[in-house]
């Protein structure tokens, strides 16, 4: 949004001293606030960025301070949960549009972003029932105009999605390198120190907020465990395979998802962005002046 002069001012709110240091420093923001509430005065538009479990506590914080008038948006990774904690808060006359960058990585921070961060990256809107089309054009108008590609979808369809294409996946990744430090331990080898390149990006991922994937999984707690559960039937079929030495049954599904893959090669389409098959609305209208 600095990048791209898309804000008149941008406000920022952190709990700690430092936070709101870095976020002057590097210039992210304008003026910080030690509170929320204090933020949010005049502000356009309130962009809630903290972890899913935290979304509640600070819009009951923000709601008597919120302008007639203004969006509010949060970035968290889950939306039925979201919607849950922050709907019942927010004001008559204020629109809260719940949306998730599909972009991000294993660090923390005001000094982890950087302004290519949304480039060419999905960025799902889960407008409720009865949202106001305008402030949803509006919205989507300033996140394509970070770089972003919006698409709408509704709260529960987006929380199976992720399920399966993000948190699941990080459980598997946290699970595995727990396994491999664990029996380094026991083995006392070399597992970490040669690790080969898949397993390289498993480390990554594992090395991701334990606070922010602690409240995902709490809080998208039935898709998990569905997806999990498919997961686990599917990882004791080709256990199975590998005890009785069934070579056709690995080969077959070994080459299922490598078409899968290169299906989405061919397709254009290996950008982080997953493609959900679904049309959505055409931008319109300014981006907002955005404060948050
Ligand atoms: N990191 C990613 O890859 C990524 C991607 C998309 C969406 N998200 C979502 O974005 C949100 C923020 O994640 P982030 O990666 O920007 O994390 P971050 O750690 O960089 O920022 C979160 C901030 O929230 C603060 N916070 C924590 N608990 C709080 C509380 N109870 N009250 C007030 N402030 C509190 C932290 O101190 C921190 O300053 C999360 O909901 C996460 O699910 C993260
Ligand atoms: O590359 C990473 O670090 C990420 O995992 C980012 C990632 C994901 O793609 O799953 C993680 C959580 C989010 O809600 C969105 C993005």
């Amino acid at each position: 949004m600095r990048q791209g002069g898309l804000a008149g001012e941008i406000v920022g709110h952190a709990r700690s001293a430092e936070t709101r240091a870095a976020a002057l420093e590097i210039g992210i923001c304008d003026r910080v606030f030690e509170t929320a509430a204090e933020a949010v005065v005049g502000a356009d538009l309130v962009v809630l960025a903290v972890p899913v479990g935290a979304m509640g506590e600070i819009a009951a914080e923000i709601a008597p301070h919120l302008a007639a008038g203004a969006t509010v948006t949060d970035v968290g990774s889950v939306k039925q949960a979201v919607i849950a904690a922050v709907q019942p808060h927010i004001p008559e006359g204020v629109h809260f549009i719940p949306g998730h960058p599909l972009a991000g990585t294993e660090h923390s921070g005001p000094r982890s972003g950087f302004a290519t961060l949304f480039r060419n990256r999905w960025w799902l809107l889960t407008p409720c029932e009865g949202a106001d089309p305008g402030a949803v054009a509006r919205l989507r108008s300033l996140l394509e105009a970070m770089g972003a590609n919006v698409d709408t979808m509704d709260a529960p369809h987006h929380d199976l999605v992720l399920a399966v294409t993000s948190h699941t996946p990080h459980l598997i990744a946290y699970t595995m390198v727990g396994v491999a430090d664990d029996l380094r331990r026991v083995t006392d080898s070399e597992v970490i120190r040669y690790s080969a390149a898949g397993f390289r990006d498993f480390t990554r991922i594992a090395a991701s907020d334990p606070t922010m994937w602690r409240d995902v999984f709490l809080t998208n707690k039935e898709a998990t465990l569905e997806i999990l559960g498919r997961f686990t039937e599917e990882l004791f079929a080709l256990q199975r395979a590998i005890r009785l030495g069934d070579g056709d049954h690995l080969h077959e599904y070994f080459t299922r998802t490598r078409a899968i893959r290169r299906g989405i090669i061919e397709a254009g389409q290996d950008t982080a962005a997953p493609d959900f098959g679904r049309s959505s609305e055409t931008a319109t209208g300014p981006g907002p002046k955005a404060k948050g």
